[in-house]
């Protein structure tokens, strides 16, 4: 292995540290705890998983959890009323409907209902025009993550070329709109483009977020270039990345699978309840978060 591999857990461990001391100083200013509310419908067993972390990593920050499960079979009308109130809800900062819902849910309806200062994944429309048009928002957690982790290794991004491996509006467009934000020289190759090898080649930076196992071939990565790998990708041999270890060979740094991006999502998710909350009391947060 050439490569130095970027550590996703112990850079979300001091993310949460920092948010820790942000939700203090909130609940001294404020007189209260951020708050953030996780909606989760079904037993879907990852995302029960991906639940269960995400109150125990608020509780850990010192914040309020607020957990709420429904039944797989709930109608949307009623968990529509559930965000309504959790709207509301004063001691709320933050929003988040877990995904995937189930098929008879619309994810749109649902998620378009949230508040857009209460939306903690960014997932919002407003928040997506926010995000592209340089305002201050919420930014979706998992491309926000992966841009902390590519800034520690790159201080300056500016001019570097970027590619970005996949459209989707969680990760593949805020990421593109984050590195474009930064300066970067922005592609974004999917499931059309005609030759992904050519793009990926020239690349300072990769973002793979495809969701295909091993994707990503080791031959069409420029020596040095940094890769970021979004995909958790469950298979036989266990939870692998969209990129092929191969890649470890020729990057200069890498984000392994699991304990890359992984833990940066929530640890991120955390940073935008706190930074929600400073927001909508109308108290100063660490600009740095
Ligand atoms: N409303 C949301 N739904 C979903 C999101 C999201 O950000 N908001 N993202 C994913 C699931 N997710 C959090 O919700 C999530 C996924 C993966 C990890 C993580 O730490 N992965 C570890 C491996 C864990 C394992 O073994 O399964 C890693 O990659 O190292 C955290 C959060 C979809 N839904
Ligand atoms: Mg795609």
């Amino acid at each position: 292995m050439t490569a130095r591999l970027i550590d996703g857990k112990a850079f979300a461990a001091t993310l949460r540290d920092r948010v820790a001391t942000a939700a203090a100083a909130f609940a001294r200013d404020a007189g209260r705890k951020p708050g953030l509310a996780v909606v989760l419908v079904g037993e879907d067993p990852a995302s029960s998983v991906y639940v269960r972390s995400k109150g125990k990593a608020t509780i850990a920050a010192g914040m309020e959890s607020f957990e709420h499960r429904l039944s797989a079979d709930v109608g949307e009308a009623e968990l529509i009323a559930l965000v309504d109130r959790l709207n509301a809800d004063d001691s709320v900062d933050g929003i988040l409907v877990q995904l995937p819902l189930p098929r008879h849910i619309d994810e749109r309806a649902v998620i378009t209902r949230i508040d857009p200062d209460k939306d903690v994944d960014g997932f919002h429309p407003v928040n997506a025009g926010r995000l592209a048009t340089g305002l201050e928002g919420l930014v979706p957690c998992t491309p926000l993550g992966c841009l902390m982790l590519l800034q520690d290794i790159h201080p300056q991004l500016a001019g570097l070329e970027a590619v970005v491996i996949g459209r989707s509006n969680i990760v593949g467009k805020p990421m593109a709109a984050l590195l474009l934000q930064q300066s970067c020289t922005v592609t974004t190759v999917h499931s059309r483009t005609r030759d992904v090898m050519g793009h990926v080649r020239r690349a300072d930076i990769v973002v793979a977020a495809v969701g295909i196992p091993g994707f990503v071939q080791p031959e069409w990565i420029k020596p040095g270039a940094t890769v970021i790998d979004v995909g958790i990708n469950r298979t036989d041999a266990g939870l692998v990345g969209d990129v092929d270890p191969g890649a470890a060979e020729v990057a200069g740094a890498i984000t392994p699978v699991p304990g890359g991006v992984g833990p940066m999502t929530i640890a991120v998710l955390m940073r935008n309840t706190v930074v929600a909350a400073a927001r909508r009391a109308g108290v100063a947060v660490d600009p740095a978060l």
